[in-house]
């Protein structure tokens, strides 16, 4: 069957830098893209040049705009990446969100599983799984164009991995794109319209 041409929203060209690529890549809007491979396999590595993380050579686009002809703070707003073991500045959960994103915020809580009053407790005694839920509150409140997860469900059980999944699909229908490195061939099946195996630094069709 023909695959019908969908334009690309996100355009990687010959990205790479000393640990991964060359990189080519497209991502159409409201699709999801897998990335599965071994650990140190580049996946990261992918994820940090797209969002301009880590120094690179090779040409980004999104909507057609160069990255480079962004700061990284704007470019960062519309390719929001989340790390694997994302980074807390202060002590209250609250305190890492804009005031301006704190309705959207309190509207994703919930549909995580998580509590309102989570926002008054310090970060270090939320669990593991709970601070991972909350990154995704965070990405997901900036309002992104493209999200760049980075095994967002890793240390989740099956109740709350079905709910990212089912917040992350929501967000695609009203257009989101994710690339989405995961562990779980089951998962990348789920979600991802298409799945590329990184193997020693290069993307391989799964
Ligand atoms: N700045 C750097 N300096 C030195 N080595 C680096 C740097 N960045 C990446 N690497 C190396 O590149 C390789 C790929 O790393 P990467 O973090 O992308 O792996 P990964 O596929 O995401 O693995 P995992 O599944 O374990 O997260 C690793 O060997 C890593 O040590």
């Amino acid at each position: 069957m023909i695959r019908p041409y969908i334009a690309a929203m996100l355009r990687v060209r010959q990205l790479a830098n000393d640990f991964g690529g060359p990189f080519d890549l497209d991502l159409a809007r409201g699709e999801c893209v897998a990335v599965l491979g071994a650990s140190g396999a580049g996946k990261s590595v992918l994820l940090r040049l797209i969002a301009d993380m880590d120094v690179g050579t090779g040409e980004v686009t999104l909507d057609g705009l160069d990255r480079d002809r962004s700061s990284g703070p704007q470019w960062r707003r519309r390719v929001v990446y989340q790390a694997a073991e994302p980074a807390w500045w202060a002590a209250d959960a609250a305190a890492h969100f804009r005031p301006g994103d704190l309705a959207q915020v309190h509207a994703l809580l919930p549909r995580l599983g998580l509590s309102p009053d989570l926002m008054a407790v310090d970060i270090a005694r939320l669990s593991t799984g709970e601070r991972q839920r909350l990154a995704l509150v965070r990405s997901l409140a900036v309002g992104p164009d493209v999200l760049l997860l980075d095994e967002p469900t890793a240390s989740l059980d099956a109740a709350s991995t079905a709910a990212v999944e089912a917040l992350l699909r929501a967000r695609m229908a009203g257009g989101l794109a994710v690339l989405l490195v995961t562990h779980s061939r089951e998962q990348a099946a789920r979600m991802g319209q298409r799945a590329f195996d990184m193997i020693d630094g290069a993307l391989h069709p799964a």
